[in-house]
């Protein structure tokens, strides 16, 4: 939990500064209160249900989420309403078609209108665009039950599914809009579980009620449960349209006020396509996406067929239908968490592979339990791909193509579900049963089985293809990248990624980092190991110039973004100079401040959004993160008294109270929010104390890793060698004994 005005995670949404009031207390960081902060990477590691809690603290994304929970309501209301009056509506078996008819016109205006949907969403304002359609199938499901014609309810569906292929693109396109990148993926996760988990269920229940409440007509004897369905439904887009016509936000960059290129819409069209057959990822994106549907068409259209062939009826195809949805749940709910470190690009492809293997291994199974495990297995992977698929979209299609792209990826999933369940039943009965003699045995081949097999197949097809194309180009071995991504071992993946280990420090004035910083550096030295220690600002030549400008009081007219790109320049040189190559040598590196600081003084401190400078610090240090962040928290007045103590306040060092608590709330926020790589420790104990907790913390980091070690250790355990400056350590960067080999035993 946090305090008021922060997120769940702790931080602000894109664009929010930081409230100035926002308090994580320390206490819960970690579970025995503020003495037990170091303990922090243990258990209290965020979980999804605080991502949610925060992504839904944003007020217009909150909004906007209940409307469209309420019109995915009204939707799977209207569907069992309309099905259940196409019935009615018709006598005997021709009862069937029409069933088969109402499900055809919902799927056809994809393949027809998508694409123009896409463009719209992008060309046009998008909240207008999404009121306008909200209002027009408010219209639509309220005429069904009035004009009570079969040829009316096709149209009338066909009008809603097409007004509803121009909602979607223009809302989710306008979702990564109101929140920050890494927010996306629970925004995601919580939009999928409401759309395919929760509101399936509840407008079964509702249409349930309606029938035993008015299922004879007794509440209203001119209306059946069916228009009553009907009508509760239009309601729900009429509620929906007034709740988004007060979502400015949703315009997206109309109502940031940016000027949008005009272009004819034909054009807009063209260019849709042409970015989608251009771009790797969205290639691999649609690739991925369209196979995998493809394969899920042929499970449902070979479901009966597999159930009767495990020997079960009825029963057993109700449980394999149900297996999908739990693994669905699973793989969208849980997926993130057990490969959290691994790139969505490659979760991506490997998520895609998993579900065709759980399908190939199903086509030869013959015992329910093991299909129902296996279909489990399926829907989690398929999950885990629709959840990671759906955010890449987000969060790396620019805003001016997303409408177009979303648009796209909808109708091929469309088109590619059509397609498998028109096919497949004839492919199946055409195949039949089949005895081949194998001379040693026979084998029997059913047409569903060899239908499963050509969809498992051809997922594992997809997926590698999928994987290939967006492949970020990381030298990491793609198992041992899954597997340490599972195992978390952040260590392992830095090591796989090129070596050494990266501990940073961080806090706010006079916490004591450069004490500790010496402290961890002398005794990894009498251990043996070549340990670095070094600095920002100023640990290069070019750096120590920025420094001089940043920290001199003559220089108190800096705008917020020359000094966030100034410590960005200063930091992608120590990246280059330093920190890289003694990462490469195995050696470990401890930086006095790294990315956390610019996070908390240009992000917090000057309110730039945090989620630019993340960027900004990302592009410089090209995605180096440390692998340890030790952070020492001290009140700021204590703090900036001791740094008195020390020298006259430089600039940074003068600015308000207010700037140094906000700074200090979002260090602690960080590792609120990823408590596996932070230590945190209250910077009040004493300076032995404190450097008797890092010790433990670090030998654990480092206990079997392949480090630089110095042939000959340094003299002594005792401490007794005279000190070097923090200037001496960061240019020490030639070690005549130093070796590669397994770490020694540490002694905290
Ligand atoms: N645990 C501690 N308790 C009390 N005083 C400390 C402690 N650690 C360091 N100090 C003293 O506080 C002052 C600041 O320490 P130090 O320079 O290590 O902090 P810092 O975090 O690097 O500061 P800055 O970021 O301002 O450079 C020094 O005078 C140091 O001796
Ligand atoms: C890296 C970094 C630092 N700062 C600030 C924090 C301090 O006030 C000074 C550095 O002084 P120190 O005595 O070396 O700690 O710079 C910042 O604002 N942003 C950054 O990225």
């Amino acid at each position: 939990m946090v305090g008021p005005g922060a997120q769940g995670d702790g931080l602000p949404p894109a664009g929010t500064p930081v409230a100035p009031d926002a308090v994580v207390p320390l206490g819960e960081l970690a579970p025995g209160g503020p003495d037990d902060a170091e303990h922090a990477g243990g258990p209290g590691a965020v979980g999804l249900a605080a991502k949610i809690r925060a992504v839904l603290r944003i007020r217009d994304f909150r909004k906007l989420w209940l409307s469209t929970a309420l019109s995915s309501f009204g939707d799977w209301l209207g569907l069992l309403a309309i099905t259940f009056t196409a019935y009615s509506l018709v006598d005997g078996y021709a009862a069937n078609f029409a069933l088969g008819g109402v499900l055809a016109f919902r799927l056809l205006p994809a393949i027809l209108l998508g694409p123009l949907a896409g463009a719209f969403a992008d060309r046009f304002d998008r909240r207008k665009t999404m009121v306008v359609t909200d209002i027009l199938r408010f219209g639509l499901f309220a005429s069904i039950p009035i004009v009570g014609e079969l040829i009316w309810l096709f149209i009338a569906q066909f009008l809603i599914e097409a007004l509803s292929l121009f909602w979607i693109p223009a809302k989710d396109a306008a979702v990564p809009n109101m929140l920050r990148k890494d927010q996306l993926e629970p925004a995601n996760q919580l939009s999928l579980v409401t759309t395919y988990g929760f509101t399936p269920v509840l407008a079964a229940v509702v249409f349930a009620l309606l029938n035993a409440l008015n299922g004879d007509g007794e509440l209203l004897p001119s209306v059946d449960q069916a228009d009553l369905a009907l009508y509760l439904n239009a309601l729900t887009f009429l509620v929906a349209a007034a709740v988004i016509w007060r979502l400015p936000s949703i315009s997206g960059r109309r109502a940031a006020g940016a000027a949008v290129k005009q272009e004819s819409f034909l054009r807009s069209l063209r260019d849709g396509f042409s970015f989608a057959g251009h771009t790797a990822l969205v290639r691999g994106l649609v690739v991925g996406i369209t196979g995998a549907f493809v394969a899920a068409g042929v499970v449902i259209a070979t479901a009966q067929a597999f159930a009767a062939s495990v020997g079960g009826g009825g029963a057993a195809y109700g449980l394999l239908f149900g297996a999908v949805f739990i693994g669905l749940g699973i793989g969208i709910g849980a997926g993130p968490s057990v490969a959290r470190d691994l790139s969505r690009e490659r979760l991506f492809g490997v998520a895609i592979v998993g579900a065709g293997t759980a399908l190939l291994l199903l086509a030869w199974t013959f015992t329910l339990w093991i299909a129902l495990l296996l279909i489990v297995a399926m829907g989690f992977f398929a999950g885990i791909a629709y959840l990671a698929g759906f955010t890449l979209l987000g969060t790396e299609i620019e805003d001016s193509i997303r409408g177009r792209t979303f648009a796209l990826v909808q109708s091929l999933v469309r088109a590619a579900l059509i397609l498998s369940l028109a096919v497949v039943p004839f492919a199946v009965g055409a195949l039949r049963r089949h005895t081949l003699d194998l001379g040693v045995f026979s084998l029997t081949v059913t047409g569903e089985r060899l239908m499963l097999f050509v969809a498992g197949l051809l997922a594992i097809g997809v997926g590698v293809l999928a994987y290939r194309q967006m492949d970020d180009g990381r030298p990491v071995p793609l198992l041992a990248d899954v597997l340490t991504a599972v195992r978390r071992d952040t260590t392992a993946r830095r090591r796989l990624a090129k070596g050494g280990v990266l501990i940073a420090f961080e806090g706010g004035e006079g916490a004591g980092k450069s004490t500790q910083v010496r402290r961890l550096q002398e005794w990894l030295t009498d251990e043996g190991l070549v340990a670095r220690a070094t600095f920002e600002p100023g640990a290069t030549p070019s750096g120590a110039g920025i420094r001089a400008i940043v920290l001199d009081r003559a220089h108190a007219g800096i705008a917020s973004r020359s000094e966030a790109l100034l410590y960005a320049a200063d930091r992608a040189q120590h990246v280059h100079d330093v920190l890289r190559p003694a990462l490469d040598a195995g050696e470990v590196v401890i930086t006095d401040r790294f990315v956390d600081s610019s996070l908390a003084y240009q992000g917090a401190g000057r309110t730039i959004p945090l989620e630019d400078v993340r960027m900004l610090s990302r592009w410089a240090t090209e995605g180096l993160q440390p692998d340890l962040t030790v952070l020492l928290d001290l009140p700021p007045e204590v703090g900036l008294a001791r740094a008195r103590g020390r020298a006259a306040a430089d600039r940074l060092e003068s600015e308000s109270l207010d700037f140094h608590q906000r700074v200090r709330q979002t260090f602690r926020a960080l590792a609120e929010s990823d408590p596996d790589r932070y230590l945190v420790l209250d910077a009040r104990r004493s300076p032995d104390e404190i450097a008797a907790a890092i010790r433990v913390r670090v030998a654990e980091l480092l206990s079997g890793l392949p480090l630089q070690t110095l042939a000959q250790p340094a003299a002594g355990h005792s401490g007794g060698r005279a000190r070097r400056s923090d200037e001496e350590l960061a240019t020490t960067t030639h070690h005549p004994h130093a070796q590669t080999g397994t770490t020694p035993q540490l002694h905290p």
